[in-house]
């Protein structure tokens, strides 16, 4: 089936919900989905299983024919593979590398490209826009232009909606606008984008709105929440992202009294969290990953008022790869080792198990660290290619190799749980010293310094 845009409306449609609702299941609204990334790939696959007619458009032509040969780019995505050839096979998903081609005959353009932070950590819509600009060039009265993107909240209502009527020459009323939120986690997208969450949504007027709130139903086995407009919709990702993040931070600011008050903050924090109003999340060696690092920037930028407690929050997970650099040099000379003289062993380069991801992951920092203060410093990682690891100043070391080299080492940091990890034979590493970032480590008969329970 090749897209061609119908001359039945979308927005303001004068057709019932139902009937709306079975015109998109059956295809009567052509979709385009701009970004076949981590998690718009997923989404286009679960929007061509439903509706049958969605085009994939992506700047990258590497991805764009992969995903025309029935091919998904996308790793480490149970059941992707498998979506992806069985759309492409029976035509329900194209992909094109031309944004406004696919714009003019689409009725619904999902927007799910990166919104990243730029070297002034002031957030960088550029990716954002051109899509936009893109969408602009096919935008028709009648359609709905939907942001999947986290973004800083005002951007769908204060940037995205004027700039589509602006370059489209449409009249604001004549096309519908509205910000739905990916709540989706790496590893999971299927899964989540069906119905694991109930789904957001929120237009820049009631129309949007409404209209995506029924698309959306049809995609979701689970609720649809109606925020009530597009701003408060990107308030409840940049916040459900900041809460995460300030949580993490009060997790890693009591990590830091384990060794003042001989404690084990862990098991307080387990202990704490039997009691319903109290979900104090897990120490560990930073926060990484394009998501949850960037969020509290979405905010802070977009007001001048004064944020310290997010603001700090940034700071306190942001200095958690050098306190685990700093225990690493502590528990070393504890041995009478230099640093400068030590072989260390950093087990996980992703930001977090089971994710070949490693953007703003800490090992990349924990290993900068290190090296400045003359370690002789390898990496290992079960799901990340770790010679490809962009300023990763750290000698690869592959998985199968770690137990018949552990006997060099001085030291061992275990930075991310990956499963592969849980089968480690740690006393293998007979003349060096656990530090374990994740609390993962069990049944080592050498010393093991757990961040968050101390020494073992
Ligand atoms: N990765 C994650 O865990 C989650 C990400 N998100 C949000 O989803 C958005 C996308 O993130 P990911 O999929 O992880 O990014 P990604 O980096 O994996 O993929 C982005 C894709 O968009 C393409 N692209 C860039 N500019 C484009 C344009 N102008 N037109 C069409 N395609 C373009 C790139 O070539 C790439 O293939 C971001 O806003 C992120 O905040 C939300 C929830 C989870
Ligand atoms: C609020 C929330 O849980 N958001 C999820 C998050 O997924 P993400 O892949 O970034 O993973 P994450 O579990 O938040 O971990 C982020 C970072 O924080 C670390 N982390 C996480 C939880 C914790 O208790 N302690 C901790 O140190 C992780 O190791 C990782 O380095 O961000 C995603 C996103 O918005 O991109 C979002 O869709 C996911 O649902």
């Amino acid at each position: 089936m090749t897209a061609v845009r119908p001359e039945r409306p979308l927005y303001a449609a004068d057709s019932a919900d139902r009937a709306l609702q079975e015109a998109f299941v059956e295809g009567a609204f052509p979709v385009a989905v701009y970004g076949l990334g981590k998690m718009g790939l997923p989404l286009a696959a679960v929007f061509a299983d439903l509706t049958g007619n969605v085009t994939g458009v992506d700047i990258d032509p590497d991805v764009v024919s992969a995903v025309q040969r029935g091919e998904s780019p996308v790793e480490g995505e149970p059941g992707l593979a498998e979506l992806v050839a069985e759309t492409t096979a029976d035509g329900s998903l194209r992909a094109t590398s031309d944004p406004a081609g696919a714009a003019a005959d689409a009725r619904l353009h999902v927007v799910i490209v990166p919104t990243l932070l730029d070297e002034t950590k002031d957030p960088d819509l550029s990716a954002l826009l051109a899509a936009v600009d893109a969408i602009a060039e096919g935008l028709s009265h009648g359609d709905l232009v939907v942001v999947e993107s986290t973004v800083p909240p005002g951007t769908t209502r204060d940037v995205v909606a004027p700039r589509l009527a602006e370059r489209s020459g449409l009249d604001p009323g004549e096309f519908g606008v509205a910000f739905c939120p990916e709540r989706t986690a790496s590893g999971r997208a299927l899964e989540d984008i069906r119905g694991a969450y109930p789904k957001v949504v929120g237009g820049v007027d009631a129309e949007s709105e409404r209209v995506a709130s029924l698309l959306y139903d049809e995609v979701t086995s689970n609720e649809v929440v109606r925020a009530g407009d597009a701003t408060t919709a990107e308030c409840v990702k940049v916040f459900e992202g900041i809460y995460r993040d300030v949580n993490i931070a009060l997790a890693n600011e009591l990590a830091r009294v384990v060794d003042p008050l001989d404690v084990d903050v862990s098991r307080a924090i387990e202990v704490a969290n039997t009691q319903p109003f109290c979900d104090i999340h897990d120490p560990g060696p930073g926060v990484g990953g394009h998501c949850i690092p960037l969020y509290p920037h979405f905010l802070t930028s977009q007001v001048e008022t004064d944020l310290p407690l997010i603001e700090t929050s940034r700071s306190v997970n942001d200095a958690m790869p050098a306190f685990v650099t700093s225990s690493v040099v502590q528990l070393l000379g504890d041995r009478g080792l230099d640093v400068a003289d030590a072989d260390v062993l950093l087990l996980g380069v992703a930001y977090r198990a089971g994710v070949d991801e490693t953007r703003k992951a800490p090992a990349s920092q924990i290993a900068r660290y290190l090296s400045k203060l003359g370690a002789s410093v390898y990496a290992t990682d079960p799901v990340v290619d770790v010679g490809d690891v962009q300023d990763l100043t750290a000698t690869p070391l592959a998985h199968d190799d770690i137990e018949s080299t552990a006997p060099r080492f001085d030291a061992v940091v275990l930075v991310t749980a990956h499963e592969a990890y849980d089968t480690i034979a740690y006393d293998a590493f007979e003349n060096g010293i656990v530090v374990d970032t994740r609390d993962v480590v069990e049944n080592a008969s050498i010393p093991v310094y757990t961040i968050g329970r101390g020494r073992s």
